[in-house]
């Protein structure tokens, strides 16, 4: 199949190197360093999927027309890259790779002869230096679309990316990006301190403040009227047990949930960006739920905190602990 690749960082490389090495025509996009590295010598793959040395072609923008198209910015770039190539794409099957709860929406909005879906990766990747990926942990990815049962088309692309990694087409997939907003509360606080996602949780009161965003999202999820779908072993009854916990008891839950990242350090996507002096994705992660609180008349005042902690960061660098433990004093 020829797949167009958008954004060939973190996943889109890991993507990009595991859909070649299966025989898939894969053109990828690039920009600056990392197009001339992909360019010079392909994408090197290495960590959880094994060894891959992929010389995929590489653009700016696509230039041939994919059947499929896997769009893998970070949120707040999937606008820009996705309008940039849409006299390329638009009628294809689009997938979008991204966290965040806007991503199908935003390409369906963008690309109306295209089918849009979303795929929600639970796989840890790091872009190392320009045309290099590392992948830190290995695990199944979920595709899907809407709030009704996995349709045709969802099996049938499900069944293509499973040729890379394992993915599964999912029914509840807008409840299945809730679940994946709450997972995703481990982003915030080790970017903020510049630790590893382990260091942070294993820090008592950095593992406080992470439960204390977990539970504060999905307390808005409810008050939204949200199904949470099942992933990564949280599902609906499971959350709702824990929105109810006082934080003592439920920071058993990102101990647990994140046991899979095993012992590679594992920074997480925002984290990244922030070391590379990129902007990073937390508008529409802790953001997102921010604005979910607003639009019930509700507040969200510790993902709030942490919003505004992460572009504090941004601007001016990592934070000590203590301005972190300081969110839940307020
Ligand atoms: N990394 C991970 O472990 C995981 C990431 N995710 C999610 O997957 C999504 C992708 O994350 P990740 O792979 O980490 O992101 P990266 O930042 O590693 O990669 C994003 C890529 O998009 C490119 N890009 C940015 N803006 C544009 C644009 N306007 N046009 C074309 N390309 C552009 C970047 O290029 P450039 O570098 O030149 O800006 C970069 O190559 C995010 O939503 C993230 O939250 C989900 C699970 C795990
Ligand atoms: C896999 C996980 C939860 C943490 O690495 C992630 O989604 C991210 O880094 O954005």
């Amino acid at each position: 199949m020829r797949i167009g690749i958008i954004g060939a960082g973190a996943l889109g490389g890991t993507f990009a190197a595991l859909l070649h090495q299966a025989g898939h025509d894969v053109e990828v996009t690039a920009r600056g360093a990392s197009l001339a590295a992909i360019r010079d010598g392909g994408i090197q793959l290495t960590g959880g999927y094994g060894d891959v040395h992929a010389r995929v072609e590489a653009s700016e923008l696509l230039t041939r027309r994919p059947d499929l198209v896997l769009v893998c910015t970070k949120a707040q770039d999937a606008e820009a890259a996705i309008t940039a190539n849409a006299e390329v794409i638009d009628g294809a099957t689009v997938v979008v790779v991204q966290n965040g709860l806007d991503g199908v929406d935003t390409a369906a909005k963008l690309l109306p002869r295209s089918s849009c879906l979303g795929l929600l990766s639970i796989i840890a990747a790091n872009h190392t230096e320009p045309g290099s990926v590392r992948v830190t942990s290995t695990a199944e990815s979920f595709l899907g679309r809407g709030d009704g049962p996995p349709d045709d088309e969802s099996r049938r692309i499900a069944e293509v990316l499973s040729e890379a990694v394992p993915v599964a087409a999912i029914g509840g997939f807008r409840g299945a990006q809730w679940t994946k907003l709450v997972v995703n509360m481990v982003n915030a606080v080790p970017a903020i301190v510049g630790r590893s996602v382990q260091e942070a949780l294993s820090n008592r009161l950095l593992r406080r403040v992470i439960t204390a965003s977990m539970r504060e999202t999905v307390r808005i999820g409810i008050a939204r009227g949200i199904r949470f779908g099942s992933l990564q072993g949280l599902d609906d009854r499971r959350l709702r047990r824990f929105a109810r916990m006082p934080l003592w008891i439920g920071q058993r839950l990102p101990r647990t949930l994140f046991a899979y990242l095993g012992s590679v350090p594992n920074l997480g996507s925002t984290q990244q960006s922030v070391r590379r002096g990129q902007p990073t994705e937390i508008d529409f992660l802790n953001g997102a739920v921010v604005r979910q609180a607003e639009a019930i008349g509700s507040d969200a005042p510790v993902n709030r905190a942490l919003v505004q902690l992460v572009h504090e960061v941004e601007r001016e660098g990592f934070l000590p602990v203590e301005r972190v433990v300081a969110v839940l004093r307020n």
